[in-house]
């Protein structure tokens, strides 16, 4: 199983340019999370901050007992073999053949023997659906080939957590469904911890167990899905909806005065609710999911402290689950453990409020 990744207080500036600050949040074992945010609120310095690539000033990230930000750089080259990374581009060699590329890191890293190297490096390539294309240059496939490849190459060191960077960028919509519905099978059939940065918002509707949103310099939200889907935030709900009208603007934030005219001429943050779609299976053949047992009780053990409407959007996914009369406002825990959580209560046993 994938391991938990704790960020406590993060902050990082390039110079006088502070890209986010007092970041906190923690990546679930084995789930499966999204960050999203507008253009340059720094998703990928993010990304790259959890694996010790970049090192914010302040702030923690603890990875199975090593902290990526401050503890020796060789203890943080050891704890960077837990993680997969796929990035924007796939980041192919060119010149490498898709098979070399994605042996690359088990000759760079192992003492595999190329028996070995080969069994693992088809087992991958057919996971991604890419048998039959192993002698191919990276410039004589797709955008989408090259993305599987790039997937397939994160996946050769069996990590325990799967960051990926844009997976979607420049893929039609038919392969960006396709690509959802296979980091959705990875994560049942390796069950890491993923976190996947993008702005797609089909991926970020249908995929994650988690979502987060970075803005202004700050993390707006980390939780469970259906907490931003419900969102009533105006950046999360414009964002979301993708919408012009609302706080962000092109350069990323508007000045409060754009602000301010676009409301007195009507431009309001009348956002459409959105439906919130059901979260994409496994593939036929494949097992159940297990970071799906795992999140319910957590997510139950925390229902209290969501709002309204997230909760109500977490209870109807659950068996046993009678439509509730609305309550006036989300309780507190005495009262939620009184008339608890409308489930089946054989199924599931929520934890007390609080614990993850
Ligand atoms: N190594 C670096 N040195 C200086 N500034 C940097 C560095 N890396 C990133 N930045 C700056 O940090 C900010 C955030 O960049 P980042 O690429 O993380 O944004 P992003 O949210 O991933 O954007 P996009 O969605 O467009 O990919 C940008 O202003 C960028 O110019």
């Amino acid at each position: 199983m994938g391991v938990e990744v704790k960020v406590e207080g993060l902050s990082m500036a390039f110079g006088r340019q502070q890209v986010w600050e007092d970041v906190s949040l923690t990546l679930p074992a084995g789930e499966v999370s999204v960050m999203l945010g507008p253009s340059g609120t720094g998703k990928t310095v993010f990304l790259k901050s959890l694996v010790g690539l970049l090192k914010p000033q302040r702030g923690t990230v603890h990875v199975d007992g090593c902290n990526m930000v401050r503890d020796r750089e060789r203890d943080v080259f050891e704890a960077r073999k837990m993680f997969g990374l796929m990035f924007q581009d796939g980041a192919l060699f060119g010149s490498m053949t898709l098979f070399d590329n994605i042996a690359f890191p088990l000759r760079e890293h192992t003492r595999k023997k190329e028996r070995e190297i080969r069994d693992i490096v088809m087992e991958r390539m057919e996971l991604v659906g890419l048998v039959g294309a192993e002698d191919k240059l990276p410039g004589e496939i797709s955008g989408g080939m090259r993305k599987r490849a790039g997937l397939a190459r994160a996946l050769v060191l069996d990590p325990q957590i799967i960051l990926c960077d844009e997976p979607d960028s420049g893929l039609d919509p038919v392969r960006t469904a396709l690509l959802s519905q296979l980091l959705i099978d990875v994560n049942t059939q390796i069950d890491a911890t993923m976190l996947i940065v993008t702005h797609n918002i089909d991926i970020a509707s249908t995929v994650p167990d988690n979502m987060g949103m970075l803005y202004r310099r700050s993390l707006v939200t980390f939780g469970p899905r259906e907490a931003l889907l419900t969102s009533e935030e105006p950046v999360v709900a414009q964002f979301l909806n993708g919408s012009p009208h609302g706080p962000i603007g092109m350069t990323e934030e508007k000045d409060s005065a754009t602000l301010d005219a676009e409301l007195a001429m009507g431009n309001g943050l009348d956002f459409q609710t959105r439906e919130i779609v059901p979260q994409l299976e496994p593939s036929p053949g494949l097992p159940p999911r297990a970071a799906v047992h795992r999140r319910r009780e957590r997510v139950l053990g925390m229902l209290a402290t969501l709002p309204h409407a997230a909760r109500e959007a977490i209870l109807a996914t659950m068996p046993g689950h009678t439509h509730p009369t609305p309550p006036p406002a989300a309780p507190d825990a005495e009262t939620l453990a009184m008339e608890p959580l409308r489930v089946d209560p054989s199924t599931w046993s929520p934890r007390p409020e609080g614990q993850a």
